[in-house]
């Protein structure tokens, strides 16, 4: 593993790191913030999974997650959305919501995109291997306890999915207008054809209104949704899952906050929660 840049930040550090993936077939890049005085074998992480279009680069440099991380001695982890480099495929037209920059957390099984886009592989067992094995991060081991998972859009979704399907590594968990149902919405149909293929049973194992219930999950789900989100009745459709979170017995807050849109001006009005809701379901801190 390579350290690309390290700048000190609220008395801790932010850090890129590049490495060769074996889940993707290309280097991989993350981000990963590490507060000052924490102990790196017991220390709480949050991995952070960020949405369409994004790299590495979105969440460090726009949601201000690192003060509060600081104040509660929380590592952030912030994984690139896709693989990347010249050997892997991107949609024939460079679409946003396919290929590069749109990984949707899934291990696609269909040609050409299984040879690299291997996502939830990458996330749930690659880098928490080299996070546990490489960095000495203790509690990015399966049962640690403390580990949690958030994100943001596709990257909500991507927490919420990778959470149900993982409770045992990711303990805790949290969403930005998630994307909740992606087997009903053009952005999920379009990603799931293309990655999983046509038959849409398949599909479901990646859903997260599909999944609550039937995965056990012990956590107290934060999800924040704005009200003012251009995407918020074609593609994100939060009802759905506080309707299969009522069905299921599921513990469930959902805010619906006045006025926001779905940009980082949003998630960096309320990660403080965030940060908050997930040290709490890690370690018991109140922030
Ligand atoms: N370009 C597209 C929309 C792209 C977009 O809004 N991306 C969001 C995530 S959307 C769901 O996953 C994002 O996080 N963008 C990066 C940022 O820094 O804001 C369009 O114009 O419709």
């Amino acid at each position: 593993m390579q350290i690309l840049s390290d700048h000190k930040m609220f008395e801790g550090h932010q850090r890129i790191y590049l490495h060769e993936s074996e889940a993707c077939r290309t280097e991989m890049r993350f981000g990963l913030y590490v507060p000052p005085d924490v102990d790196a074998a017991t220390a709480p992480i949050l991995i952070w999974l960020s949405g369409l279009t994004c790299t590495e680069q979105n969440f460090i440099t726009k949601a201000g997650a690192q003060r509060k991380a600081a104040e509660l001695g929380m590592i952030l982890v912030a994984p690139d959305t896709s693989p990347r480099g010249d050997a892997v495929p991107d949609a024939p037209d460079a679409a946003y919501d396919l290929g590069l920059g749109a990984g949707f957390y899934v291990d696609a099984t269909q040609k050409p995109w299984d040879q690299h886009y291997r996502m939830e592989h990458y996330i749930a067992r690659e880098l928490p291997a080299l996070l546990a094995q490489e960095l000495g991060l203790g509690s990015a081991q399966e049962g640690s306890g403390k580990m949690g998972i958030a994100g943001h859009s596709m990257g909500g979704h991507g927490a919420l999915v990778l959470h149900f399907r993982h409770p045992d590594l990711f303990k805790t968990v949290s969403a930005f207008a998630p994307i909740v149902a992606p087997t009903m919405v053009p952005w999920g149909e379009k990603a799931f054809t293309a990655y999983l293929g046509a038959d849409r049973e398949k599909w479901r194992a990646y859903d997260a209104c599909a999944l609550v219930g039937t995965y056990k999950s012990t956590a107290h789900i934060l999800i924040d949704q704005g009200l003012a989100d251009d995407f918020l009745d074609s593609q994100l459709q939060p009802h759905l899952f506080e309707q299969a979170c009522a069905e299921a017995g599921q513990a469930l807050t959902l805010r619906r906050l006045d006025g926001y849109d779905h940009s980082y001006y949003f998630i960096a009005s309320f990660i403080d929660d965030h940060l908050i809701h997930n040290a709490r379901g890690l370690t018991g801190a109140t922030g």
